[in-house]
């Protein structure tokens, strides 16, 4: 059974899946997020996790959790999950991207009109007794200028309806195309300050990240038109609040529509709350019954899948892939990860700097950033023990300054499908190629420049030799003598002609003793000796992370 824990409140229909699933074991703890150390002390026996905005997985919650597998963002933001802490921990975060777009958008426009015509305030009055038409005169939407900042799904939706609303439309994201955005009738800006100048009102509609925080701040509320309306219902600091109440005092700024605030708790907003034409909801954009139900099943079904059937799907800090793709990529993440062990192995303690892969033939339809993630989890796992999968091996290997490089060519050579891998060392390059075969079975077909046919796995002792007659038998006579059982052997020559250099591949039953392997390194012909130690043949993939 996978444990799943879910931090914070969560649509029934999606806790009722997880409580369905036959190998979920549901833990519903909606109030731990606000005690971060009961938190990570229950993460410590969870296998996925499934939460929406009150939940913050820090780095200092995050480490040392060695069972935790994934996490389910349901919504959009992921600015409460610290995705570098996640992804060394070999943690998968997704999120639900579409669900709350719709509901988000319609809760912005709902923000504009309610600041415009002073819905809040003027209902108020009324809840107070008072008829006060007079106070409450507002501003028409129609004509009127907006400047959307981030054109994603809600900034396209929050525009679709602007254009709806007879607004004029300006628009500013450095991801957007100019065909895009006139599709949409956007007036597009390359530069943020020279649209601003032009709006009534602006809505911001990007993610928090270092960049956009404190992307509307004093000096630019400053050059903003005299009375501008702004809307955030994307995340608090966006537009730098301590500005935003500078603007309020000044009259600078006519009013502000506010769904999200830097700290969201009861009592931390009094002070901007407390201006008449500033209207606020506690983060509501994604709170409709068809947001949350959406959300709440996307998020129940990320954390189901992948626990159960390898699924990645909209994962934010690896590429996604569906089960079935991943069963179809299967054997080549195996091979890879079985040659980036063997590498790590061959190079022993010389440094590794780098490793170059080349994809040939059939592999290269298949999704090869992975296959080449799988590598490197090979490659480190030698010396890193299980803390490398595939979600970290790119970072763990640019930390420790591994540059590991990829080419791809559709043309065969003389394989139908071939992954070979070139690791440099501060010493020599070592190459390794395999290719798969049969019914996914593994093969090593290439070792430097020797050609060669052995199997991928276990336990394989490989020595260098002068290909004379006699050796073969000598070296079968000594692990004869020692009880070592040799299953399969795999000879390749230098330029395939007898007399030269010969490399031996062979895979044993069982581990020689110290004192076989001294014979075999003696032996006046062999001129180096490895041992190789591989997982069995199709043995479970842990490494992948999954
Ligand atoms: N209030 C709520 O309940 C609620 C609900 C859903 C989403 N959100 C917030 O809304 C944000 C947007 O959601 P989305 O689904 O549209 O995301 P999205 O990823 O589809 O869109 C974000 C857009 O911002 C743009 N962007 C990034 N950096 C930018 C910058 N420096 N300047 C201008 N544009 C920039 C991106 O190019 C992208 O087009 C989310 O990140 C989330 O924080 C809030
Ligand atoms: O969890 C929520 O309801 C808020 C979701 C919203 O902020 C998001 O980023 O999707």
């Amino acid at each position: 059974m996978y444990r799943v824990l879910v931090s914070d409140n969560l649509s029934p229909i999606g806790l009722k899946l997880l409580e369905d699933h036959p190998e979920i074991d549901l833990v519903y703890e909606p109030e731990i997020h606000k005690d971060p150390s009961a938190l990570k002390e229950a993460l410590a026996t969870t296998d996925g996790i499934v939460i929406r905005s009150g939940t913050k997985l820090t780095e200092d919650v995050l480490s040392g959790q060695k069972r935790l597998k994934v996490v389910a963002r349901a919504g959009v933001g992921v600015d409460n999950v610290d995705l570098v802490a996640a992804t060394r921990q070999g943690i998968v975060v997704s999120n639900t991207p579409d669900g709350n777009t719709l509901s988000t958008a319609e809760q912005t426009i709902a923000m504009m009109m309610g600041l415009c015509r002073n819905i809040g305030p003027a209902s108020q009055s009324m809840r107070e007794g008072r008829w006060d038409r007079k106070l409450f005169t507002g501003t028409q939407l129609a004509g009127k200028t907006v400047g959307v900042i981030g054109l994603g799904r809600i900034g396209l939706a929050v525009a679709r309806r602007c254009n709806g609303l007879e607004m004029n439309v300006l628009g500013y994201d450095p991801f957007l195309s100019e065909e895009r955005a006139a599709e949409q009738n956007i007036e597009l800006y390359r530069d943020i300050d020279e649209l601003l100048v032009k709006c009534d009102l602006v809505t911001v509609h990007t993610p928090l990240t270092d960049e956009t925080r404190g992307l509307i701040n004093a000096e630019r509320l400053k050059k903003m038109k005299e009375g501008v309306r702004l809307v955030n219902c994307a995340r608090g600091g966006i537009i730098d609040e301590e500005a935003l109440l500078e603007g309020l005092e000044s009259g600078q700024v006519g009013g502000a529509a506010l769904d999200v605030y830097v700290t969201e708790k009861a009592g931390a907003n009094d002070k901007l709350a407390s201006y008449p034409n500033v209207l606020c909801t506690p983060h509501l954009g994604a709170s409709t019954e068809e947001a949350q139900e959406q959300v709440a099943v996307e998020a129940a079904e990320i954390v189901c899948n992948f626990l159960t059937r390898n699924e990645i799907r909209s994962a934010v800090n690896m590429v996604p892939i569906s089960g079935k793709e991943l069963e179809a990529a299967k054997a080549y993440l195996d091979l890879a990860y079985r040659l980036g062990l063997m590498l790590a192995q061959l190079a022993g303690s010389e440094g590794i700097k780098g490793a170059e892969l080349q994809y040939r033939g059939d592999v290269t339809s298949q999704p090869v950033k992975l296959i080449t993630s799988a590598f490197t989890s090979g490659l480190l796992s030698a010396a890193l023990d299980d803390t490398v999968s595939i979600v970290n091996s790119d970072v763990t290997a640019k930390d420790r300054g591994i540059a590991i490089s990829q080419t791809s060519t559709s043309e065969t050579g003389a394989f139908a499908t071939m992954i070979s891998a070139t690791v440099r060392t501060d010493q020599r390059e070592i190459t390794a190629g395999g290719t798969t075969f049969g019914n996914d079975f593994l093969r090593l077909v290439k070792l430097n420049d020797y050609q060669l046919d052995a199997y991928l796995d276990g336990l394989m002792l490989i020595y260098r030799h002068k290909d004379v007659p006699g050796l073969i038998g000598a070296i079968g006579t000594t692990f004869g003598k020692h009880q070592v059982n040799i299953s399969h052997m795999a000879l390749g020559r230098e330029k395939n002609e007898p007399g030269g250099e010969a490399v031996a591949v062979l895979n044993l039953d069982n581990a020689p003793s110290e004192e076989a392997l001294k014979e075999v390194q003696g032996h006046p012909d062999v001129t180096g000796v490895q041992l190789v130690n591989l997982p069995p043949a199709k043995a479970p993939l842990p490494w992948l992370g999954l």
